[in-house]
């Protein structure tokens, strides 16, 4: 499914909450505004009451009745704020807005209040790249910093479920490395071996794993087949699981900055899906991410 009809597939969830923590951005708005136009659910926004009232003015949303404001005294407050209105079911979904990701992170891993659902939360983004005829998924670019194996097999979990809730029903998954053999001195060509063997044994369900991948032969049967790579996932994959945070990062900012792909994403993982873009994501990647986190709430 291309991010495009992800907007149309979340305005049919009906009643869908999204509490937005510290609201306060203009870009966060733009998103929501853009959001209410198509409908895509209903907004409550924690922050300065004046500040969100000016800029929801601003970009014309005064006219819709599926938006509210709570007034928080710091962005501390609204973070926690929206973070126990998902806890309380009040909401269906966390947005990130002019807060830093830490603090948010911090809020939803908080025991008493926050959002941990006995899972490892990762971050799942969903690409559309110029030129590919699939999405593109990317995996853990954001949250996990240097996963061990064990939160690598959660973090697949984790895209499977969100590939699953876009309409792939058995994703094929790429652990990447920089190399497609087994090398004892690069630990993530290990992790990936043992990941593909995980999934053949039945320990990794929903998908298809196969690894150490190096990018080209994950996305390119053209590279598959030139270094003669016998696999089902193999220049086809939709998931790529990536060693850790670094590499992710930089592969997700490279396919929007370099190959102008577009993207959404969410944490995955936890009691209800969240929000978390970048201040430099567009308003229109912040709205195909609601519409992400929608649509995995709903299902
Ligand atoms: C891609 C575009 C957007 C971006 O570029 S975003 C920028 C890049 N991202 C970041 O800077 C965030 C990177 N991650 C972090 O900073 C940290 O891992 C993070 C999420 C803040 C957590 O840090 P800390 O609060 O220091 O966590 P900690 O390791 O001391 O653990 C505290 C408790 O939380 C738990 N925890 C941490 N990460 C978790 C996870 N992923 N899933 C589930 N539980 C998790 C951890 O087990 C610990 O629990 P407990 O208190 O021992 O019970």
């Amino acid at each position: 499914m291309k991010l495009k009809s992800l907007i149309e597939e979340a305005s049919q969830c009906q009643g869908r909450t999204v509490a937005v923590a510290a609201a306060e951005d203009e870009e966060v708005i733009e998103a929501v505004a853009m959001a209410l136009k198509h409908r895509l659910g209903r907004f409550v926004l924690y922050g300065d009451r004046e500040r969100v009232g000016r800029l929801l003015k601003e970009k014309g949303c005064t006219r819709f009745s599926d938006v509210e404001i709570v007034h928080a005294n710091s962005v501390g407050q609204a973070a926690e704020l929206a973070v126990r209105a998902v806890h309380l079911n009040e909401a269906d979904a966390l947005m990130k807005g002019h807060v830093s990701t830490a603090t948010l992170l911090k809020a939803v891993l908080n025991k008493e209040y926050g959002l941990r659902a006995g899972r490892v939360l990762s971050h799942v983004a969903v690409f559309d790249v110029p030129g590919a005829d699939r999405p593109i998924i990317v995996t853990d670019a954001a949250m996990n910093i240097a996963p061990d194996l064990e939160q690598k097999v959660q973090i697949v979990n984790n895209a499977v479920s969100v590939a699953r809730s876009i309409g792939i029903e058995q994703p094929k998954v790429a652990a990447l490395a920089a190399v497609e053999t087994v090398n004892p001195a690069m630990p993530a060509t290990l992790d990936a071996a043992a990941l593909a063997i995980m999934q053949k044994r039945g320990q990794i369900s929903g998908c298809l794993l196969d690894g150490p991948l190096a990018l080209d032969n994950a996305v390119s049967m053209t590279a598959a087949k030139h270094k003669r790579i016998e696999s089902e996932v193999a220049g086809c994959a939709d998931i790529l699981l990536v060693p850790d945070i670094e590499s992710g990062n930089m592969l997700y900012k490279s396919l929007v900055y370099f190959a102008n792909a577009r993207v959404g994403a969410v944490i995955a993982g936890a009691k209800a899906p969240i929000v978390l873009t970048s201040r430099a994501d567009s308003a229109e990647s912040k709205l195909y991410s609601l519409a992400l986190a929608i649509c995995s709430a709903a299902k």
